[in-house]
């Protein structure tokens, strides 16, 4: 995804110093879902705060919110206690003010459109002067190793293409947040693999804050500096585990024992809040 040889003198975002405002602060946050079979409470009392540059996973079983949780962020849900902000305003003036990128498990790029269109898309919204809209299709396209490819159509391109497309689609409105559903879930483990190396690339050269839903304990340590483990009935945090590992990682920090020793403590967490019933 990203031109690798470009990255290898940029530095990874330290630990320190990065520390700033909190982009996302969520306090006593609760969703409960009015349906037809009664009350489902998708999250329950979410208290968590993400400053600049970290890159949070939310990982836990199915059902125990982390998608709600996104969708408050980006304020496709309204909770219905608590509170949340986004850059220090409601998650919908941070969204109005194209404050966030959201990148979904499908790719969801528009088959009639070449990829350059696809990623062009939301600049047409904003109304961006075209010469504008080709710099950033350019450089985000870039971004993700993607250059060469803007008049291909996305079923010519394969899966994981397809996705970085989206990154770069969802990186075009030059975001400050880039919220991520399991993007890369749908991809084998090898695709999948290579794509975390080069996100965690794309992120230490980008420095935006993430947040990223998941399911595999491997790519919420790999790519994380807090994981935060979500367990159901109702969706609450039961863990949240700040990374001491190196900004810095290739994939052979897989092998080290402090990644099992952190991999170790995400699936305790995830095993205390699991119903084997489901
Ligand atoms: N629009 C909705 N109406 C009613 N219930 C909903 C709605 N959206 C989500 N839910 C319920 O809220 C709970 C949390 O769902 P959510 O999709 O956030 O979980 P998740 O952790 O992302 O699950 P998965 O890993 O399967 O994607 C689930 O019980 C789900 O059925």
């Amino acid at each position: 995804m990203v031109n690798t040889s470009a990255l290898e003198s940029i530095a990874a975002p330290s630990s320190e110093g990065t520390r700033g405002s909190p982009v996302i602060d969520i306090q006593n946050l609760s969703l409960t879902f009015q349906t037809g079979d009664g009350p489902v409470h998708a999250l329950s009392d979410i208290g968590l705060t993400i400053d600049e540059g970290d890159f949070v996973s939310l990982i836990g079983p199915s059902g125990c919110g982390k998608t709600t949780l996104l969708r408050v962020i980006a304020d496709l849900e309204q909770p219905t206690a608590g509170s949340i902000t986004v850059n220090g305003v409601s998650p919908e003036q941070a969204r109005l003010a194209r404050a966030y990128g959201y990148v979904f498990q499908a790719a969801a790029l528009y088959p009639w459109r070449t990829i350059a269109a696809n990623v062009a898309l939301p600049l047409e919204i904003m109304g961006l002067p075209r010469a504008e809209q080709e710099a950033r299709i350019r450089k985000n396209l870039d971004l993700v190793n993607l250059s060469g490819f803007e008049k291909k159509f996305p079923w010519q391109l394969s899966g994981g293409m397809q996705q970085r497309a989206s990154i770069a689609r969802a990186l075009a409105v030059e975001p400050r947040l880039l919220l991520m559903d399991e993007p890369f879930g749908a991809l084998d483990e090898i695709v999948r693999d290579h794509l975390n190396e080069q996100l965690l690339q794309l992120w230490a050269k980008t420095r935006k804050t993430v947040v990223f839903v998941t399911h595999s304990i491997p790519e919420a340590v790999f790519l994380s500096t807090r994981i935060v483990v979500l367990c159901p009935r109702p969706g609450r945090i039961y863990d949240v585990i700040e990374s001491d590992l190196p900004r810095e990682r290739s994939l052979d920090i897989r092998e080290t024992p402090e990644f099992l020793k952190i991999a170790h403590r995400v699936r305790e967490g995830l095993r205390a809040g699991h119903s084997y019933d489901d």
